[in-house]
């Protein structure tokens, strides 16, 4: 459960660093409909407003992975308010604790190449990890140098 109090002076603080979550998925309820979740889009925050009784259902890190980039997680972050706290309970589905992760192989062809490295153990230092956007997932990223080669020659 989080709890954002509010704030006199909202501007000052970051009620939670941005980052991707590192689960497959998380589910999230916005219990007192307070905004403050906003997602990163085109290097932009946008506001999530707040939908009665509806869940969040983010896509995280594990699943970006294992779909080999056909989902993606997306970067947020939540801000606070000078009037009211806001409260929200956030379930996170996993994979094995310990296990390998990886993108699916049949996700992956001669043409569409993994665009993640093979990670054991990824969970393991979790919470001793600072939040920090994307960059968890970035530092498991493949170049492709092959294929932007071929995209300036075919341009
Ligand atoms: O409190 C929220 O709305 C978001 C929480 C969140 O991003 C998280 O728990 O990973
Ligand atoms: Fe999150």
């Amino acid at each position: 459960m989080n709890y954002y109090p509010p704030c006199p002076q909202p501007e000052k603080i970051v009620g939670l660093t941005p980052h991707s979550d590192d689960s497959a998925l998380t589910i999230l309820l916005e219990i007192n409909e307070v905004e403050g979740l906003q997602i990163k889009k085109d290097g932009k925050w946008i506001p999530v407003t707040p939908f009665p009784n509806a869940f969040v259902v983010n896509i995280g890190v594990v699943l970006e992975i294992v779909t080999n980039g056909t989902y993606r997680s997306i970067e947020h972050r939540v801000i606070v308010n000078s009037v009211q706290g806001r409260l929200s309970i956030g379930t996170i589905y996993l994979v094995i604790y310990d296990g390998e992760m990886y993108p699916a192989s049949n996700l992956v062809a001669e043409n569409n190449p993994p665009l993640f490295k093979r990670v054991e153990e990824y969970f393991r230092n979790l919470c001793a990890r600072k939040l920090r956007g994307k960059s968890p997932l970035d530092a498991l990223r493949i170049e492709h140098v092959q294929d932007k080669y071929k995209f300036i020659l075919d341009n």
